[in-house]
């Protein structure tokens, strides 16, 4: 196993990825981190996700075994040059970025003693930054790798060995299949979400303050930041097109189902939605819900589960919902508590802030 990691990038995900690395009971790696923000730097250094920070990437490179690309995509282009152009022989060099062909493109251009094996954590968050970083962030979620066909087998099997200390599931996909799917499943329904939030919103905030559960959980990621999606929309253009015109001909077959009066139609419509939907591998993640949700980290330590609902139902607080969303035995996990109101979720955050334990919201 590798033990010298180095970190490009120390912001939600290049820091996610060095906290759960740092939380594996049977390693003991040395993560140096670099970062253009010398205040991510520092942050990721104070919460223990880097050992070291460095000021130049020169340093940062030359003697780690594994070099992690976590920046937007467009840096992550101009990265693997000046990473291999430091890395010594036999360095895996990997990137995190949405948007696998561009990426796998770059690095066939790279000297041949230098592997490269693209990646892309199916996982994430609307939030940026270290401040979000998360180590339990990728447990149970797929991680995407796409190694570039000079990297020889055991290269590989050793780099899965790694990546599956972050708890995520390993699928090897072609670059350009990994980005027609992901055109789909993540960078249509961010427009798409971006675009809802807008229509409902023109027509006065007024619209947007009586908007539910339903319209809420469809959007979440319309909060996302632009800086990092420019460049996932920029380089995944065709594919990204491609979705968009399929899910406008179904839009436009919708209007005209309605306008026509054919609204049982729809009924075969919400069956094959609903037995679709049944059929995604059952993780929490984005299930749709109308509770809200209090996520808190905590350390694997008998009797904490029960000190946080004591002090919640002392503090007059019913929590509806409880779910374990990500465990590593002997470590920790981070548990989702549901209340029936946001006051009540508010409430909870007060409460166990107060017991000393990490709390957000999403
Ligand atoms: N946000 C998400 O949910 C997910 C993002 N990704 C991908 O991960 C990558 C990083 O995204 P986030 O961690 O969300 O962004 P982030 O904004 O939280 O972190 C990016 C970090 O890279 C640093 N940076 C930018 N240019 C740099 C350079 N040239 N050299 C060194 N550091 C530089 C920034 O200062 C920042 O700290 C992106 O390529 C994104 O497509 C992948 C899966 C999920
Ligand atoms: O917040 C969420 O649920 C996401 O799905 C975030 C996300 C953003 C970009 C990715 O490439 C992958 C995941």
């Amino acid at each position: 196993m590798f033990n010298k990691i180095s970190i490009i990038g120390t912001g939600l995900i290049g820091g996610s990825i060095a906290l759960s690395l740092k939380q594996s009971k049977d390693h003991n790696f040395t993560i140096t981190g670099f970062d253009i923000d010398p205040r991510s730097l520092d942050l990721a250094f104070e919460i223990g996700a880097i050992d070291k920070k460095t000021d130049s990437i020169e340093e940062a490179v030359k003697d780690a075994e594994v070099v992690f690309l976590c920046t937007p995509v467009k840096e992550i282009l101009k990265l693997i040059h000046t990473v291999s152009s430091y890395a010594r022989a036999g360095t895996i060099i990997t990137d995190v970025g949405s948007v696998k062909k561009i990426v796998l493109k770059e690095a066939e251009k790279i000297k041949k003693d230098v592997y490269f094996i693209g990646g892309h954590p199916m996982a994430g968050s609307e939030r940026r930054g270290i401040t979000s970083a998360d180590p339990f962030l990728f447990e149970n979620a797929v991680y995407v790798l796409c190694p570039s066909f000079n990297v020889p087998i055991k290269m590989v099997n050793e780099f899965i060995e790694l990546i599956k200390l972050t708890g995520a599931n390993i699928i090897l996909l072609d670059p350009e299949i990994h980005d027609r799917i992901a055109g789909y499943i993540s960078h249509l329904p961010q427009l798409i979400a971006v675009l809802l939030v807008n229509t409902a919103g023109s027509m006065g905030t007024d619209y947007l303050s009586l908007s539910g559960g339903g319209f809420k959980d469809l959007t979440r990621i319309a909060s996302s930041q632009f800086e990092i999606w420019r460049d996932i929309i920029y380089f995944n253009k065709e594919k990204i097109i491609e979705a968009l015109d399929n899910f406008i001909n179904g839009l436009n077959r919708y209007r005209d189902l309605i306008k026509s009066d054919r609204i049982d139609d729809f009924k075969s419509e919400f069956d094959n939605a609903f037995k679709l939907r049944n059929e995604i591998p059952s993780s929490r993640k984005g299930f749709i819900n109308v509770l809200h949700d209090v996520f808190i980290m905590v350390e694997d330590k008998p009797g904490v589960l029960s000190k946080i609902s004591t002090a919640l139902y002392q503090g007059g607080l019913n929590i509806k919902d409880i779910e374990l969303l990500r465990v590593r035995e002997g470590i920790g996990g981070t548990f989702r508590l549901s209340f029936g109101s946001d006051k009540d979720a508010q409430k909870a955050i007060e409460i166990i802030t107060e017991l000393g334990y990490k709390v957000f919201t999403r």
